[in-house]
């Protein structure tokens, strides 16, 4: 568990973060979204000391941070930032196997964690581990470079626009990747962004910054169905709200017993995914694969809420 305490960074007379207390519980993942300018990237650099606090404290597992070396600290603590940052003249297997190097890690065990990760990022192991980042494409030179965060199996990621440099294609399925692999290894993660879309669909918790402070923090669904102030229904966008809802829930979890006709859909189809195949098909039921149906009337519910 991470615990923020009153956390609070002052640059020359003004807080780029002004006293963020808030909490992640283990194993989920935390977006930090805002404008730019308002104090996500000092917020997460300060928690692993990147940035040292003007006040407050972090604390990991109960234990403050400030009371911890430094280079301890950073070895439990993974860090992936936008453009990634590999190492050039290193190979992919070399890059990733950075900090457990550092840890003294036997060459058999950092053999294994590369070809372990690089399966994990669906990267075949004996056509990347010898490739240099020159030799990859954007969205593999991202998933290399998360990997490389996650080698020496830290408690906590931290990730900075990670996602940022990549096109929307790409991009959606490196978020799915990411969540995939958040759910096997349960790492906790605290991520930030600038993209709305990108905080609902990966963070357990959302923690909605401006000019310094956290103005909600709370599941995707509570800040999109109850903004806590004017900016942060602004940031969500009042006409894309009824939208980012729908894609927080699969068909399965709304179907009911029932008939109709067409193809069937894929039970992990998101309600905005089958609203859109309702309007294309002019259907106002769909069929789901293995049965049960999804009806106009029960997205609409939802939307309501
Ligand atoms: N080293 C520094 N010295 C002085 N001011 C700083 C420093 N780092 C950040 N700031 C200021 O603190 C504020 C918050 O910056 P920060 O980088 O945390 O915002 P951000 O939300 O991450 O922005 P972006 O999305 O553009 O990266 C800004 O006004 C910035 O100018």
């Amino acid at each position: 568990m991470i615990e923020l305490r009153d956390l609070t960074r002052i640059y020359d007379g003004v807080a780029a973060v002004d006293h963020v207390s808030l909490t992640v519980e283990r194993g989920q993942i935390a977006t930090l979204v805002g404008a730019s300018g308002s104090g996500k990237t000092t917020l997460l650099r300060m928690i692993n000391r990147l940035v040292e606090p003007s006040s407050g404290q972090v604390q990991i597992e109960g234990r403050d941070t400030a009371s911890m070396p430094v280079h301890q600290l950073r070895r439990r603590i993974g860090y992936a930032i936008q453009g990634v940052g590999l190492f050039p003249h290193q190979s992919v297997a070399e890059n990733i196997a950075t900090v457990p190097r550092l840890l003294g890690w036997s060459n058999a065990q950092i053999l294994d964690r590369v070809d372990e990760l690089l399966s994990l990022f669906q990267l075949d192991p004996a056509t990347f581990r010898d490739r240099r980042p020159g030799q990859l494409s954007g969205g593999q030179t991202q998933r290399v470079g998360v990997a490389r965060a996650l080698a020496a199996r830290p408690d906590l990621l931290l990730m900075d626009e990670p996602f940022g440099a990549l096109d929307s294609v790409i991009r959606a399925k490196a978020q799915s990747d990411l969540r995939d692999i958040q759910s096997r290894l349960g790492t906790t993660m605290i991520l930030v962004t600038h993209d709305i879309e990108e905080a609902v669909r990966l963070g357990d918790r959302i923690a909605v910054m401006d000019r310094g402070k956290v103005l909600q923090y709370d599941t995707p669904a509570q800040v999109l169905a109850h903004p806590a102030t004017p900016f942060v229904r602004d940031l969500i966008g009042p006409s894309e709200r009824v939208y980012r809802l729908l894609s927080l829930t699969t068909v399965a979890e709304i179907a009911i017993a029932g008939d109709a006709y067409g193809p069937a859909i894929p039970r992990d189809l998101t309600l905005r995914e089958a609203l859109a195949e309702i309007m294309r098909s002019g259907r106002d039921a769909l069929p789901l694969e293995g049965g049960g149906i999804v009806t106009l009337a029960a997205l609409r519910a939802r939307s309501a809420r």
